[in-house]
């Protein structure tokens, strides 16, 4: 048996771009956008085959386009493969201890258990009922002022999470609360950018005096507000707390119940804004990717209607009882979270921590590895017509994803679009939760169509997004209807006996 030092005496780097002496590939990635960088990646990948490395001024890094190496190492070998390495700016903002973003430590593993049980499935069971009613709330306002989809699903994507982890429901997308959270996180997405923070690729430029480098200022204003909203909104939750005004939360009994949790004051405020910062982005370009979807595949739209129609009839809005009868919705939502990863999600790396090899290859010690959805979630065995939304893949046996009982299956859960191992998504039943509510009452409601001109013809758009590490749609017009006078009744009755908080 060959000892590891020997083994690694025989290995090899990988294949890769050959890049500038001490600068490596960093000038290329310098001067791309996040969109542009998965461009890159998913051009190395095709150039150089499933595992790719590269370097930007020394830091390794790898590209894998491959589920089943991806799976092997991030999964089977994730005792090495979980930490992170993120961009230099995102870990000065967020002073490493943003779960999402930390180092594999044990403040990392405190804070994963404390999102574990804030968010399993208990207890999205105990508080899903007031995710239904986000749903109808969001429903009603659509049925009231159907232009405002933009703004509204940003409110439900804030507002399911806010009702459970904070207490508090918001009512308006211009609600301070969701503007303050939303530019602040605009910025920290900036921040992995490395052509706005190029001390990102450039590490000479993170001793520079703060007075010569703006871009390090901006870090330092950043991780001050960031700080500063964190603990105002924690002083504000005591108060509440020890006034006996907050309702029933998960921050309530985390107050009430300090000793279960084994995670510093610090690591707590941190958990509880890095699942709203986490948790709120990614469902809210879902549920756009999706009405842009069923305007692009009306074919879909009507069999999620059908589905709907026959499982709950005419006379009730679907519930999230309901989910287990819509294998349609569910399939519908998983293909919505691929088409979109495919088209714009980075995802965030993974950070080898010791040194390794891997079929031959050898991997340093810090080198970081990139999954790239752009390749995987395309993966010609798995998804045979790949570049196609198509939720028949969930849902027929001719198809290699699908999997039985209907009842259960599809789902989120070890999807790749939500990550792997012990880095995956804390938050993936949460979401799906989410997404299904909303499109199966949303498809019971109202028809979803391109608009039209006076003629009747169609003003198609092609979906853009935004360029940024977890980007949304940018905004386009889309015409919701309601499909009877009915179902609006129905809906307002129940939106009127609503109890929010
Ligand atoms: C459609 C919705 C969502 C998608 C597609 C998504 C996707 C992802 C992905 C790809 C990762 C990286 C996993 C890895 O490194 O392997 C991740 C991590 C994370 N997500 Fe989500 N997510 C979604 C919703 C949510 C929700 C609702 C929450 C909070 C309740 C959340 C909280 C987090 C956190 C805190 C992490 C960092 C985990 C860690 O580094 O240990 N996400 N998510």
């Amino acid at each position: 048996i060959l000892s590891t030092r020997q083994r690694m005496q025989g290995a090899k780097l990988p294949p890769g771009p050959k890049g500038w002496p001490f600068l490596g590939n960093a000038p290329e990635l310098a001067s791309a956008n996040i969109n542009g960088i998965i461009g890159i990646f998913k051009k190395w990948g095709q150039e150089y085959g499933a595992i790719t490395q590269f370097s930007a001024m020394g830091d390794k890094q790898v590209i894998l386009t491959d589920e089943k190496i991806a799976r092997e190492l991030f999964v089977k070998r994730g005792n090495k493969y979980s930490d992170r390495g993120a961009p230099h700016a995102v870990e000065y903002i967020s002073m490493k201890q943003n779960p999402g973003f930390r180092p594999k430590d044990e403040g990392w593993r405190r804070q994963r258990s404390m999102m574990q049980s804030a968010v399993n499935i208990t207890s999205i069971n105990k508080y899903q009922s007031l995710m239904d009613d986000e749903a109808t709330f969001t429903l009603h306002a659509l049925v009231q002022s159907p232009d405002s989809f933009h703004g509204e699903f940003l409110r439900y994507s804030y507002s399911v999470l806010t009702t459970s982890l904070l207490g508090f429901s918001v009512r308006s997308a211009s609600d301070p609360y969701i503007r303050q959270n939303e530019d602040f996180t605009a910025e920290l997405m900036n921040s992995f950018r490395p052509d706005c923070f190029p001390s990102n690729v450039f590490p000479v430029l993170r001793k520079m005096p703060m007075w010569l480098m703006p871009s390090l200022r901006t870090m330092e204003r950043l991780r001050k507000e960031y700080v500063d909203h964190m603990w105002a909104f924690r002083g504000r939750m005591e108060k509440k707390v020890k006034d006996g005004l907050a309702t029933e939360s998960i921050y309530k009994h985390f107050l009430l119940n300090r000793d279960e949790y084994s995670v510093t004051d610090e690591e707590s405020v941190h958990t509880f804004q890095a699942m709203i910062d986490g948790g709120t982005r990614s469902p809210h370009n879902n549920l756009l990717t999706f009405l842009f979807l069923m305007m692009e595949f009306p074919q879909w739209q009507k069999k999620l209607q059908k589905e709907v129609d026959d499982v709950v009839g005419k006379d009730r809005m679907p519930s999230y009882m309901d989910i287990p009868n819509l294998p349609t919705v569910r399939a519908i939502v998983k293909e919505t979270v691929r088409y979109r990863s495919i088209v714009a999600e980075m995802g965030i790396g993974h950070c080898l921590d010791t040194d390794d090899i891997y079929e031959d290859y050898f991997f340093e010690k810090g080198t970081v590895f990139n999954a790239i959805f752009a390749s995987i979630l395309m993966d010609k065995e798995t998804y045979p017509d790949g570049e196609l939304f198509n939720p028949a893949r969930w849902l027929e046996p001719s198809y290699p994803t699908y999997k039985e009982p209907l009842t259960l299956y599809p789902h989120c859960r070890n999807f790749p679009a939500f990550g792997y191992g012990r880095r995956a998504c804390p938050g993936v039943d949460f979401a799906e939760r989410t997404l299904v509510i909303m499109f199966a009452k949303l498809g019971w409601t109202m028809n979803i169509r391109w608009p039209a001109d006076e003629n009747g013809n169609e003003l198609r758009e092609t979906l853009k997004y935004e360029p940024v590490p977890a980007p949304r749609p940018l905004k386009f017009s889309c015409k919701l209807e309601a499909r009877d006078s009915e179902r609006v009744n129905i809906v307002e009755r129940a939106a009127r006996n609503l109890n929010l908080h």
